[in-house]
């Protein structure tokens, strides 16, 4: 579980980037972060990963305070950034071994997560190159194994399928699921109001760092016109900011 307590936070000079956000996120739910661009998404999720400072307010994972305890926090989550474009002067494989020194996999279970996520993701061919040569979705590709073969109880997902290709984007939408039916927990954000709308259990909308809706698709059509779409819902509430 994810617990935003009246989160905010400025940039020199900038409107305010995040405003007093109260969020709560179960467990055993995908729940889909959406907003406009600038809505405050990526800021909100740096906070979340201890990136960057929080001004005002507290955030929580599984009960572990991200500033105050931010060694067992940290533990506890796998992130995957927006732009993959780190740890480019490392072949794929030492990348992924880095991870698995930092977090202490075994040997020979690290060996087989690394074999199957690689795979599945058909880049187990380039692990011997370096990351600089990646394309866009390969670079995504192997931070999102990076994270997988951890384990992490919290993924937090800042724009995930961006750049995949669909049978990659599908290996992991699954891989989502699958993580969350085991009663874990699952944030991602995304543009994508289709897939958010196929993959998720509830959403939280924000625009100009206020939180506008959170929420299942069902109470949303409760509490909107029955038979809007999640897109018609979603432009109504961010055109009337
Ligand atoms: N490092 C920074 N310095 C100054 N302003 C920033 C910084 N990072 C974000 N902002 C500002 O904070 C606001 C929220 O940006 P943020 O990146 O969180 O939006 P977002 O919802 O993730 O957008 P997008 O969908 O385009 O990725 C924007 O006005 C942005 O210009």
């Amino acid at each position: 579980m994810i617990e935003i307590n009246n989160v905010t936070k400025d940039f020199a000079g900038k409107k305010r980037a995040v405003d007093q956000l109260n969020l709560t996120i179960p467990d055993g739910k995908i729940i889909g972060f959406l907003g406009p661009n600038g809505a405050g998404k990526s800021t909100t999720i740096k906070m979340m990963t201890g990136i960057l400072p929080i001004d005002q307010g507290t955030i929580s994972l599984n009960g572990f305070d991200i500033e105050k305890n931010a060694m067992d926090a940290k533990k506890i989550f796998g992130y995957v950034p927006d732009r993959p474009d780190m740890f480019l002067r490392l072949k794929g494989i030492d990348y992924l071994n880095f991870i698995g020194d930092i977090y202490n996999i075994p040997t020979e279970i690290r060996r087989k997560r690394i074999t199957k996520l690689t795979q599945l993701f058909s880049i187990d061919h380039a692990l011997g190159d370096y990351i600089q040569t990646y394309s866009h979705g390969m670079r995504q590709k192997i931070i999102v194994t990076g994270v997988l073969i951890h384990e992490p109880e919290i993924w937090i997902l800042d724009e995930p399928l961006t750049g995949l290709d669909p049978k990659s984007a599908y290996t992991l939408k699954e891989m989502m699921r699958e993580h969350a039916n085991k009663g874990k927990t699952v944030f991602f954000s995304s543009h994508g109001l289709e897939v958010v709308e196929q993959l998720c259990d509830e959403v939280a909308i924000i625009n100009n760092g206020k939180l506008l809706f959170y929420g299942s698709l069902d109470d949303m059509r409760k509490q909107y016109e029955s038979n809007q779409s999640l897109e018609q819902v979603f432009l109504e509430l961010t055109n009337n900011e």
